[in-house]
């Protein structure tokens, strides 16, 4: 017998309207037995429930928190109250049935010991054979021959139920039908009763036993096998006859136990200890087809594993109706079936419809798949083919082209978004120039633009300069922390990039310079900040209070991110008024030049020079900076040093008062004889003369004599002078100081040099006279040894 398709199994096919063959899952019910009356008499209860058509859940009746599953899933489950019909009609008929259409199929019933196996194959057998029947008699057209045979599986050995003989039968391997047990009865069922019969003698010859479980215990694993064929009443005696032919087995295997529970002695325990060791053997079966056949599967482990190969994974359509006790003390057994059921439901059986045909029809059919095949290799693609073919790439063009206008759309996106930046920062390196070079003498500016080229290189250059210039007293780069006389401050914010280059959205930017550091004379330093900020129309806010104090949260309003905050800056009244308007004025003329632009547009340009590097170099996080500038490379460089207002309050040299409020800003003093800004009386902090002017017109406010930001400017120019021609003057002390340093080393060499020289000349010397007197020694030495010799002689003579 063969599965292949023909004639007839088309015909068949037809007639049935379903397809015959293919791969699919092994079914899985589970049936929950109802309470026996002993059972209910013991006031056992059930700890499990069918909750719908498909889950059985576990009801925890002692609250254990074990993390194991409490629902299952399967393709149907029975109540406790479900007939054995039900559980046939649900799945089972349809996989038994498919016998009649030449399909091998298996039914077998798993579980432990007393869960109700018999009692559920007994019925589904019954059922199918009178389906069968039945089927048979619908379908007249066909004659069907249906043979019985039954075997059991007791002790690992393979005895025949239909026969009164107990010898054990043998099992053997046939290529082509796989195991097949030698010398196994099958009978050719006459009708319905004959098979009853049969059914009758196989119960009595089957190994039972009573346990404490179960009165009537199966000891032995029982396979009963109804196999059908069938052909078309047309075809018979013809040459071109084919038949079909399949079997369904009937499995009812017998149920694990635990001797514990069952208190099985003896005979019994060892019917146990074979039972459960050929369970074990099913159960890794279908745990590794279950994980997807993958490496050896030990089917010849057991023999009830070698005689149900074609039904776990071959071909076969498979149903496992899993038998449940309901009872608390069976839960760990309940359990271990609906593990082995989950295993059993991954597993894949491929049935294929069994055709037997006449060595003629073979042949005759053989034939037309050859021509078949053959026109194939022939013509081995069609038109339809080809339009198929021409529709799939066309399908793959027009995504190709989707693909290619969504990506130029994201690149011309980017394009214009970097040459927005570009321009925007080609802007902000113009304005960080004009601010760079409103500090440096003319004839310095070329220098500072080719350095502005490279981002990194300035960086790089006036870190280095920074670094040099820490010690530096007259440098602007002294940190906070350093004992310097004062260091500069600079922390700005941009809410949008550049705003303040191109004039737009200039409200959204402010700069703040704050927190100018003076060293006291008793050795404290203190702190005073102003904040510059841009208003609207790009017009700088200057924040001193008409009072000339400055509560420092109103003036650096950056430091929450707030630029509208910085308008408040401005001290209130006619001073306030006047101030803006002066303001306006100066920024109106440090846009044109920034070398005669007002010390905020100063301020402004070295921030601008120290945004463009910073925003690019990092990120637009609010930074509290430390600028300082190098008048060679006309780069202003900043620090990131102590960003936070929290970290300046904590600073030990900083006094509460002076960090926050009263701020005052007496008059600086700046001229030729003193390299580096200062101030009077140092008793806060400032640096400019504006602030002065502030102040004196705070003592008057509305008074007429706002400060002259011209002075401020001029002020800030003559510093900015003044300390390019200090550091001027410095480098050139500290080159001309390395020069004599060198010489001097150069003239140490020199004289060691010469001390060497004259040493080994005077060992040279030395060292010949050396060779002289020995030479002369042993020439004194050989005459008188001569002399000697002779005046022997002579004495000898
Ligand atoms: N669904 C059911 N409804 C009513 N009674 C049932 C049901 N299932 C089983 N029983 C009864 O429970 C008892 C044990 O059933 P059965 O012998 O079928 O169990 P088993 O699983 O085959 O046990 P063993 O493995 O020991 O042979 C029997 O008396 C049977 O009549």
């Amino acid at each position: 017998m063969g599965a292949i398709g023909g004639e007839e199994l088309m015909k068949w096919e037809k007639m049935q309207g379903t397809a015959l063959s293919g791969e699919e899952k092994i079914l899985v019910l589970v049936r929950l037995r109802p309470l026996s009356e002993k059972e209910i008499a013991r006031n056992e209860a059930s700890d499990w429930e069918c909750i719908n058509e498909t889950t059985i859940f576990y009801r925890n009746s002692f609250q254990e928190t074990s993390g194991l599953p409490t629902a299952y899933t399967f393709d149907k489950v029975f109540r406790g109250d479900c007939t054995t019909r039900e559980v046939y009609e649900g799945g089972t008929k349809d996989i038994a049935l498919s016998v009649v259409r030449g399909i091998n199929s298996t039914i077998f019933a798993y579980g432990q010991t007393s869960s109700g196996k018999t009692y559920t194959m007994n019925g589904i057998t019954e059922y199918t054979v009178a389906d069968i029947y039945d089927y048979m008699k619908k379908h007249e057209e066909r004659s069907f021959v249906l043979k019985f045979s039954a075997m059991e599986i007791y002790n690992e050995v393979v005895r025949d139920l239909l026969s009164s003989d107990s010898t054990p039968l043998r099992m053997l391997d046939d290529p082509e039908n796989g195991t097949i047990i030698e010398k196994l009865t099958e009978e050719t069922l006459l009708d319905w009763d004959h098979l009853k019969e049969l059914l009758s003698i196989c119960e009595a010859q089957r190994q039972t036993g009573e346990t404490y479980l179960n009165k009537a215990s199966s000891r032995s694993h029982q396979i009963l096998r109804l196999t059908i064929e069938s052909s078309a009443r047309e075809f018979i005696g013809k040459e071109n006859k084919t038949t079909l032919a399949a079997s369904v087995n009937f499995v009812d295997l017998a149920g694990s136990e635990r001797a514990s529970q069952a208190l099985s002695v003896g005979q019994r325990l060892k019917e146990g200890c074979h039972i459960n060791r050929s369970l074990l053997t099913l159960g890794t079966v279908i745990r590794k087809l279950g994980m997807g056949r993958h490496g050896h599967v030990n089917y010849r482990d057991s023999k009830l594993t070698r005689i149900l190969q074609p039904a776990l994974g071959g071909n076969a359509r498979t149903a496992i109706v899993c038998t449940l006790s309901p009872v608390q003390s069976h839960t760990e057994q309940s359990r271990n079936t609906l593990l082995f059921a989950s295993c059993a439901k991954e597993v894949t059986t491929n049935a294929q419809a069994n055709v037997v045909m006449s060595d003629k029809a073979l042949v005759k059919h053989l034939q037309k798949e050859l021509a078949r095949l053959e026109s194939e290799i022939r013509t081995p693609i069609t038109a339809c083919d080809h339009v198929a073919l021409l529709r799939k790439k066309d399908q793959q063009i027009e995504k190709l082209e989707n693909e290619m206008r969504e990506l130029t759309k994201q690149r011309n996106l980017a394009q214009s978004r970097v040459e927005d930046l570009l321009q925007m920062f080609g802007n902000d390196k113009i304005s960080s120039q004009r601010g760079a070079s409103s500090l440096l003498p003319k004839s310095l500016e070329g220098n500072m633009f080719g350095d502005e080229c490279s981002v990194s290189d300035s960086i790089a250059k006036a870190e280095s300069y920074n670094r040099d210039s820490e010690s530096d007293a007259t440098s602007y780069a002294i940190p906070a922390q350093c004992s310097g006389n004062f260091g500069l401050h600079y922390r700005h914010q941009r809410s949008k990039n550049f705003a303040f280059v191109t004039g737009e959205d200039s409200d959204d930017f402010c700069k703040e310079v704050q927190c100018i550091e003076v060293d006291e004379p008793g050795g404290n330093r203190t702190f005073e900040s102003f904040s510059l900020s841009n208003n609207e129309n790009g017009e700088r806010i200057s924040p001193p209070s008409s009072n000339g104090h400055v509560d420092h949260r109103e003036l650096s309003p950056l430091s929450h991110g707030q630029a509208s905050s910085t308008r408040n800056c401005f001290p209130h009244g006619p001073l306030g008024q006047k101030m803006h308007d002066k303001q306006k004025t100066t920024d109106s003329l440090a846009r044109f030049h920034p070398l005669d632009s007002s010390p905020c547009a100063l301020s402004t340009s070295i921030s601008g020079s120290i945004n463009v590097k910073l925003t690019r170099s990092r990120s637009s996080r609010e930074n509290l900076m430390i600028g300082s500038f190098s008048p060679e490379s006309g780069i202003v460089e900043q620090r990131e040093t102590t960003p936070t207002d929290e970290q300046e309050r904590d600073f030990p040299g900083s006094p509460e008062g002076l960090q926050r409020k009263h701020w005052k800003y007496p008059p600086l003093i700046y001229g030729k004889t003193r390299p580096k800004l200062s101030r009077n009386n140092s008793q806060s902090s400032n640096c400019s003369a504006f602030m002065d002017e502030l102040k004196s017109g705070s003592n008057a406010p509305g008074d007429e004599d706002i400060p002259s930001v011209d002075t401020f400017v001029a002020g800030l120019k003559e510093m900015a002078k003044l300390e390019y021609d200090n550091q001027l003057h410095n480098q050139r002390n500290s080159m001309s100081i390395n020069i004599i340093d060198r010489s001097n080393h150069l003239e140490k060499l020199v004289f060691i040099l010469n001390f060497v020289l004259i040493r080994c000349i005077l060992i040279s010397v030395l060292g010949s006279r050396f060779w002289e007197v020995e030479k002369e020694y042993k020439k004194c030495r050989i005459g008188s040894y001569a002399r000697l010799i002779g005046s022997s002689f002579r004495l000898a003579s």
